[in-house]
Order: C-alpha cells, then sequence, then structure tokens
C-alpha cells in the first residue's frame, strides 16, 4: 500500500539529510505508530507522501500512485486518497462543525444530496450526534480533533495520517480520540500516527516505525515505545 526504497530527502536550506535512504513498507489496512525524537523526520515523511515535497533520490508508492513520479494533474487524486489530521485540528472557526465536514466534501465537487446525506453519518461515527450546529470555539479540545477526523474521513481516503493527534490533549480524551482511530482503522483505512505518546503506542500493540536522524532504527510488528 505504502512502500518507500531508498529515499532521501535533503532540504536546500539543511546541512543534514532529513531522511536517509529510508526503505520500508506499511500494508493495506495497517495501523502503524510514527515515533521518534523532534526533527527525526516524520513530519517530513507525511509531506513526501502528499507531494509538497520531492524527495531528493528514491521511490514513493502510495496505492496506485507512484508519488514522486506523478504528474501534477494527478496530485489532487493523490490528496484525495489521503485523510489528515494535526495536532491543533485546523478547523474552519467561522464555520459549524457539519459546515466544516461538509467543505471537505464541496472542494471536490460532490453533490449536495450527497453531502447532506453524508455528513450526519459521519458525525455520528465519530459520537458529534447532536453537535452539529456548534461553532468550533464551543467545543472541547476532544470534540475538535472528532470534527477534524470526520473531515478527513468523510471522503474514504484510502490512509490517514495523524500527525500527533493527541499533542493538545489529556490523557482520557487521547484514549477516546485514538479509540475513534482505531474504528476508522477497523473499517479498512491504513492509519499511520506520529506520537510522542507511549501510554498509547504501549496500549495499542500496533506497527511500531521509530525514526532518528533521518533513518528508520526500529520496524516491530506489535511494538512498544521503547526506552527512547
Ligand atoms: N522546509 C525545511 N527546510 C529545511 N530543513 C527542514 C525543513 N523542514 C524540516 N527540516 C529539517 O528536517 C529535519 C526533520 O524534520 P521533521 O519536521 O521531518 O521532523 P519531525 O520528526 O517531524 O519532528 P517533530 O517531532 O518535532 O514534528 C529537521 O532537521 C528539520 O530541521
Amino acid at each position: 500500500m505504502i512502500k518507500l526504497e531508498n529515499v532521501t530527502m535533503q532540504y536546500k536550506a539543511s546541512s543534514r539529510p532529513a531522511l536517509k535512504d529510508l526503505s520500508f513498507e506499511i500494508d493495506k489496512g495497517e495501523f502503524a505508530f510514527l515515533i521518534g525524537p523532534s526533527g527525526s523526520g516524520k513530519s517530513t515523511f507525511f509531506r513526501l507522501l502528499l507531494k509538497e515535497d520531492r524527495p531528493t533520490s528514491g521511490d514513493i508508492w502510495l496505492g496506485e500512485f507512484h508519488v514522486n513520479k506523478l504528474k501534477a494533474r494527478e496530485v489532487p487524486k493523490l490528496r484525495q486518497s489521503i485523510g489528515c489530521v494535526f495536532q491543533d485540528f485546523r478547523l474552519l472557526q467561522k464555520k459549524t462543525v457539519a459546515e466544516n465536514v461538509a467543505f471537505a466534501l464541496e472542494v471536490i465537487g460532490r453533490p449536495r444530496s450527497t453531502i447532506q446525506r453524508v455528513v450526519p453519518e459521519v458525525l455520528e461515527y465519530v459520537g458529534l450526534e447532536g453537535k452539529h450546529d456548534r461553532m468550533p470555539n464551543e467545543l472541547s479540545g476532544g470534540e475538535m480533533q472528532r470534527v477534524a477526523i470526520a473531515r478527513a474521513i468523510v471522503n474514504r481516503p484510502l490512509v490517514l495520517l495523524a500527525d500527533e493527534p493527541t499533542g493538545n490533549l489529556d490523557p482520557e480524551t487521547s484514549e477516546e480520540i485514538v479509540d475513534v482511530l482505531d474504528r476508522v482503522n477497523r473499517r479498512g483505512t491504513t492509519v499511520i500516527m506520529a506520537t510522542h505518546d507511549r501510554h498509547i503506542v504501549d496500549a495499542m500493540r500496533r506497527r511500531v516505525l521509530e525514526f532518528d536522524n533521518g533513518q528508520l532504527v526500529r520496524n516491530d510488528q506489535q511494538g512498544v515505545y521503547g526506552i527512547g
């Protein structure tokens, strides 16, 4: 599903590569944690998958897409196959919960009838029934992240990239958010979650990819956070 072969990423402004000769695969339907110290290359990996940057060398595949060879006109299709959630939620502050989710479908030209059908479904799926008309500033952090997840999955992406999705949440709320991601994964979406939260990694016992200095230093099938 996702395959990297000898991927190196050297930013022009940097003296050392952000990713060094990286090779690994993540299978369809996996839940994988990406761990490693700040600056080890986790966000760079996400940027390369989204084709927001080009690797200096090496090959990247995601589903049917040969990402580093993709033509510019095919990039929107790639990005529609990838949902993203972030630590800081990134909701549209002037839109309601339902409008935030609907907007993700409007921008890709989905018909209004589809939007009216699927938005309530996905909001119920993430546990936000009864909150459709709230504004983001009327939500808790956990609820904001549920909206962000709803928006990321409403178009049924192949892959969900979660970049420290629990970084701003207390431990109990973090667990609830990981439960939602787990359900999304069990529905068939491949989930990759970058995190510094050892409790979550240890509780889930899923694939653990550990980055250090742009290299893959550990790739465990049912891993733990480890001593790092
Ligand atoms: N646009 C850029 N230009 C130059 N160097 C960059 C750029 N983006 C990232 N880097 C460098 O690449 C390396 C990897 O950074 P990256 O953001 O991928 O790490 P990370 O593992 O996601 O860190 P964090 O856990 O803090 O999010 C770092 O040394 C960083 O300074």
